[in-house]
């Protein structure tokens, strides 16, 4: 339960800070510190030209590739400024958070593993955890070398479609799937869209290992439950009800987080 909290808290915090990718990449650029900011309330404000712009309260700098820039604001600045510029809340940021890539990043929009991309390497204790978790399915004499994750954020009525993770050149290597925070259906179909699948529950603390034959398979996630007793997250509830800090918990309580680890080459 300590370890299922610990990737929860380095879910909303490390992994999704640069260089490493989020969805917001496309939109806001790199956002630094958004877990810091939804606590301290602060709002991300766009700046309405980068020269001469006003630098009050502004705690983190941030540009995204259209060259807009944005920047976190104390709520009362971004109250008056906010009626001039766009803005949006840390809070509906954290909310909207769909995904984040670590080690190598994966480019969505050309579907493939960018390696020109700026990117730090998986944390050693995640690459331990996988190498552990993948060992019953790699080929004997083969250690599971982590080179990319995608991190998954489901909020209430998020799902994720069928699909093949077709990208990684060698599928005789597993990927390595891990489940966090509220239940969710998972379902496992065959290597035609066609063919009917087969609906499980995951549930937090589960690992799910797509290795041989599943490898190749569609799959895809059409509901999680957020519903406190269908959740089934009461030992997680209570692991984090001990802090002073709401924050995880609250999140927890109406969110699933998946981690998947895989080895690209
Ligand atoms: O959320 C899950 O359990 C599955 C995630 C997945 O299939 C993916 O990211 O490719
Ligand atoms: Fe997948």
């Amino acid at each position: 339960m300590q370890e299922q909290s610990q990737w929860i808290r380095e879910s909303l915090t490390s992994f999704p800070q640069p260089p490493n990718r989020t969805n917001h990449n496309a939109f806001y650029g790199p956002i630094d510190d958004l877990f810091n900011a939804v606590k301290e309330k602060k709002v991300l404000l766009e700046e309405e030209s980068s020269i001469g712009s006003l630098d009050l309260g502004a705690s983190s700098c941030t540009s995204n590739e259209d060259a807009h820039r944005w920047k976190f604001y104390e709520e009362d600045i971004a109250t008056l400024r906010g009626k001039t510029c766009k803005s949006v809340k840390a809070g509906v940021l954290l909310r909207k958070l769909r995904w984040c890539t670590l080690g190598l990043q994966f480019d969505w929009s050309k579907r493939n593993y960018n390696v020109s991309l700026p990117h730090k390497k998986i944390p050693d204790a995640l690459c331990q955890l996988a190498k552990r978790l993948a060992a019953p399915a790699m080929p004997i004499g083969e250690e599971f070398q982590p080179e990319a994750a995608i991190v998954n954020y489901f909020g209430l009525g998020d799902t994720l479609g069928g699909h093949l993770d077709d990208m990684e050149a060698d599928w005789s290597k597993p990927i390595v799937s891990m489940s966090l925070g509220c239940k969710a259906i998972f379902l496992l179909g065959g290597k035609s869209r066609e063919d009917p699948p087969l609906a499980m529950f995951l549930r937090s603390g589960d690992a799910v290992l797509m290795a041989g034959e599943a490898r190749e398979c569609f799959h895809g996630v059409p509901r999680i439950f957020t519903d406190r007793e269908n959740a089934e997250i009461a030992s997680l509830d209570l692991q984090f009800s001990h802090e002073d800090d709401p924050f995880f918990l609250e999140y927890i309580r109406n969110s699933r987080i998946n981690i998947n680890i895989r080895q690209v080459f």
